[in-house]
């Protein structure tokens, strides 16, 4: 189990995590979700000791990570596949971590197998592309078979067929009873990856839950009608307790499902020319539940 607790830390005049507080369990894939900037790979360079917290404190089972002996044998992470040495082998790679973590020698075939990059274990890992050093640096987690795994966006640089493995890699590891904790700035990748969340913006927690109570949340359903008559339907579902928002003929309605308009609408004989319900993606919500913590938008002032 991974506990943060209070976690804070400034660089400078920024602070990138603020207070930040939630737990990891194992037996789950727990997606850590935020816009660029908001703290995640910091966070999860707090939790592997490679930089010391303002304030608060991590724990993996209690302990502080660099109070471990082997930690490889701990916990397993991949935080930038680019942090390698591009003149080496990928299997030369994984023979040095190996033996500077007394795991046994087996074990660099075994994940380079079970990576796909047996075929190209002599290669230079200069001339690897970035799914190639994705692959590398998930078999370097791998390599400890440790209980604990942490992931800053691993999805990226893979393909559909790569990005199908690992989403299958993680919920077998997770089956094991292991903690995976993947990082992603998209909720679409974490779709169909996670089913806990913990969701923060700005350094700070916005949601920590099951993927579906986010998505119950975060997805209200709303409904678009057509009508000519939009005043006197506005004025009827208002009243009736619905939120609308108009814009000419055409109003989008929440608070009310579509059976109930079309019955007030018939009763009250105005006509509608449309009546669809429209349920927002995860996507959608994240990026509502979020948009207050973006920290660069791309031509709009804030
Ligand atoms: N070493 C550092 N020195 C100064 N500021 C830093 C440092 N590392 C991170 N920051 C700042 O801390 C904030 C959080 O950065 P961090 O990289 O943790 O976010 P992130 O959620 O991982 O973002 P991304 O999705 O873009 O990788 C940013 O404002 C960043 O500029």
């Amino acid at each position: 189990m991974i506990e943060v607790n209070e976690l804070t830390k400034r660089y400078g005049g920024t602070t990138a995590v603020d207070h930040l507080s939630f737990t990891v369990r194992p037996g789950h894939v727990t997606g850590f979700l935020g816009p660029n900037g908001a703290g995640k790979s910091t966070t999860l360079r707090l939790v592997l000791g490679l930089n010391d917290p303002t304030g608060g404190s991590v724990t993996i089972d209690g302990r502080r990570f660099r109070d471990r002996p082997r930690g490889l044998r701990h916990v397993g992470a991949l935080l930038d596949a680019h942090e390698v040495h591009g003149g080496r082998s990928a299997l030369a790679h994984l023979t040095v971590l190996a033996r500077s973590n007394r795991i046994p020698r087996r074990r660099v075939d075994e994940v380079l197998e079970e990576v796909g990059l047996a075929g190209a274990r002599r290669r230079r890992i200069g001339g690897f592309s970035l799914g190639m050093k994705q692959r590398l640096g998930i078999a370097a987690a791998l390599l400890g078979d440790p209980p604990v795994l942490l992931f800053d966006e691993p999805l990226n640089g893979l393909d559909p067929e790569g990005v199908k493995w690992l989403r299958g890699l993680f919920h077998r590891l997770a089956a094991e009873g292991r903690t995976v904790l993947v990082s992603s700035h998209l909720m679409s990748e974490m779709e169909n990856t996670a089913d806990q969340l913990v969701v923060i913006g700005r350094g700070t927690l916005i949601a920590a839950e099951r993927l579906t109570e986010f998505a119950a949340r975060g997805t209200r359903p709303t409904v678009t009608v057509r009508t000519p008559d939009p005043a006197v339907l506005t004025a009827l579902l208002t009243g009736a307790g619905a939120e609308v928002s108009r814009d000419a003929d055409s109003l989008t309605v929440t608070g009310m499902d579509a059976d109930r308009i079309g019955e007030l609408a018939l009763r009250n004989r105005v006509l509608l020319r449309e009546l669809t319900t429209r349920t927002a993606s995860l996507e959608e919500a994240f990026m509502e539940l979020t948009a207050d913590s973006v920290e660069y938008l791309a031509g709009e002032a804030r």
